[in-house]
């Protein structure tokens, strides 16, 4: 599973991680209760939701120090020890790919890897997707992002049924049985090789582990591969030995990996169209259906029609607005990226976040636009690429420290800050109902397209966690609940690494200035004015701040309303509790 590459010492890197050996774990609680979960309770199990659980610091700190065993050596060690019964597999009647959040043909390699034994032995490529909506309960995946899912699953089957090669999906309510039902399928099929592409949460880490040796006792040759990101997370540290915590140095590592390594931006081809005895063998798993979604993962008619316009799905769709934004707006990414309207970014992450389009593609496509250079050729070509590294960062973060997972900050330090939990104030944040007409813009925006730019997220996150000082958990859920691109490693990232919780390694707390954000990034309001539209008739300046600004009157006849914090107090209230926190 590992991959063996060059490392010099000039990324500042080293090639092998410290030793990680798991010790006996301790018997230690999963979950810290809030302290203030126990008063809620009387409102029963929404109420408690407000007050996410914890994993204890104790346990956290386990993780660090090896005492625990982190869920990708987990993965490695069972790959390790199951390696010789593995490699004496013999080939069955037919290979499987378990597709996941790898939903292409295009560049991907565990379908190239399996599609290569096929090809060797002459025997048919079969691919399978297991819907398990307790999944999607459990990582709060939106409906709209479930839609595109489903839809992008419908031109996959499609697409690799001209190849002859079916897809069967199908519906598994209980996710504990997913292994066995895989294991199942791969016996009724007569395969004995099966690959997928690896995921980096910790419950599915630990399902993958489960997978290979259960399907090893049965003679099954199932090896997870590296795909997600473009450089494979555990293969990046610093001089001393220890992940990266900050970006900036990471990405030096990352781009000198990639130097010495250029393979890695070598794209896997697709499969081969399927021996035709393949129709015959398997002709039902020709017919199958993709499932409709869960009930509390539907999205109305209209939002269906809605997604379906503005995130068209599948590979074909997400390979051309790559080529588009690489020719169109590329070129001018660095300067425009954050401004608020004209769509100056890519808006590829619901593509990336499916596994629609790979992230290798991205980046390679990208180098060869840039005169074939990861250098400042095009600041714009360069810009983008540090964007997209900026995924699998996040990433290697997760799989380094896995409790993240289990709604805690990276630095176990933080969990010290004092939220508030006013849930009125909570829900006019999610409404868009603050009386800052920037944030919310964004949050109808989020509302009605399932999706928001970087800036505007950056703007929206700042504004809950440290304006409002609600805990930035609260809001990483919610994105999670609307976002068609949400993704646990992306969205933490963007709400307990750095920008909402103020914890990043920097040292200085990041408090946007919702009224100069708004200024810079949306200078004329004309996004204000497509997402508020009892702003529109606000003329100038006033747009920003209509109360203050002679514009109050036409606000509140309109039913806008004020400003529901002072911005100036917030920051200073923020300030002295993260101070506070940090001391403890
Ligand atoms: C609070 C917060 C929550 C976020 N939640 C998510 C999420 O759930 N899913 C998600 O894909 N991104 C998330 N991001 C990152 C980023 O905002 C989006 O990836 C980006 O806005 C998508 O637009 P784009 O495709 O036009 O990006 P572009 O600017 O064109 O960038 C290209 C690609 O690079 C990656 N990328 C860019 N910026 C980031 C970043 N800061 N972190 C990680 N990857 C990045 C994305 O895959 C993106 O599609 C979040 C950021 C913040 C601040």
């Amino acid at each position: 599973m590992a991959q063996k590459r060059k490392m010099t010492k000039s990324s500042g890197s080293k090639s092998s991680p410290p030793a990680r050996e798991a010790k006996k774990s301790k018997a230690m609680d999963l979950h810290q209760p809030h302290p203030k979960a126990k008063e809620t309770e009387e409102f029963g199990i929404v109420q408690r939701e407000f007050y996410p659980p914890e994993m204890s610091n104790e346990r956290c700190m386990a993780y660090n120090d090896g005492t625990l065993e982190r869920p990708i050596d987990l993965l490695q060690r069972t790959c390790k020890e199951t390696a010789e019964t593995r490699q004496a597999v013999k080939p069955g009647n037919a290979v499987v790919h378990w597709f996941k959040t790898d939903l292409r043909m295009q560049d991907n390699r565990a379908l190239h890897a399996a599609a290569e034994i096929a090809k060797q032995h002459q025997i048919p490529l079969l691919g399978v997707y297991i819907i398990s909506p307790e999944d999607w309960a459990a990582h709060v995946t939106s409906p709209a992002r479930v839609d595109f899912t489903l839809r992008s699953l419908r031109q996959l089957q499609g697409d690799l049924a001209q190849l002859d090669i079916p897809l069967y999906v199908e519906t598994q309510e209980r996710r504990k049985n997913i292994p066995n039902r895989i294991l199942e399928l791969c016996q009724q099929w007569g395969a004995n090789h099966l690959r997928a592409n690896i995921e980096y949460e910790v419950d599915e880490l630990r399902r993958e582990a489960k997978v290979v040796r259960l399907c090893a006792k049965n003679n099954i040759d199932f090896t997870p591969l590296h795909d997600t990101c473009v450089v494979t997370p555990g293969v990046l540290w610093t001089g001393s030995g220890k992940q990266y915590a900050v970006f900036t140095p990471w990405f030096k590592g990352w781009l000198a990996y990639l130097k010495e390594n250029p393979d890695l931006l070598e794209l896997s081809e697709n499969p081969q169209p399927n021996p035709t005895r393949a129709r015959k063998e398997f002709g039902k798993l020709f017919d199958c259906e993709i499932p409709a979604a869960p009930k509390n993962k539907t999205v109305t008619e209209e939002e269906a029609k809605r997604f379906s316009k503005l995130f068209p799905a599948g590979e074909h769709e997400g390979r051309k607005r790559l080529e588009k934004f690489l020719a169109d707006k590329c070129p001018d990414y660095a300067r425009d990226r954050s401004m608020l309207t004209g769509e100056p970014t890519s808006v590829l992450s619901p593509y990336f976040a499916s596994g629609v389009l790979s992230a290798r593609t991205a980046v390679a496509m990208a180098k060869k636009d840039n005169k074939n250079q990861l250098d400042r050729n095009s600041q714009g070509h360069m810009h983008w690429i540090s964007e997209v590294a900026w995924r699998d960062f996040y990433r290697h973060v997760l799989v380094h420290w896995p409790f993240i997972g289990m709604n805690k900050c990276f630095k176990v330090e933080a969990t010290n800050i004092e939220w508030e939990y006013d849930k009125e104030q909570f829900q006019t944040w999610c409404d868009g109902r603050t009386g800052y007409p920037i944030v919310d813009a964004a949050m109808r925006q989020l509302k009605h397209s399932a999706w928001l730019s970087n800036r505007a997220r950056m703007i929206v996150a700042s504004f809950l966690s440290k304006d409002m000082l609600i805990d930035w958990r609260r809001g990483e859920r919610h994105f999670m609940e609307y976002l068609v691109d949400g993704d646990f490693s992306s969205n933490h990232g963007g709400w307990g690494f750095g920008a909402s919780t103020g914890v990043d390694p920097q040292p200085y707390f990041r408090i946007f200035n919702p009224l100069l954000q708004s200024e810079k990034f949306d200078p004329e309001g004309e996004y204000i004015r497509e997402w508020v539209p009892e702003l529109r008739d606000v003329q100038g300046k006033a747009i920003h701040d209509p109360y203050h600004r002679g514009a109050g009157p036409t606000a509140q006849k309109n039913g806008y309303p004020k400003q529901i914090v002072d911005h100036s107090a917030s920051r200073s209230r923020a300030l002295a509790r993260y101070k506070e926190a940090l001391q403890k």
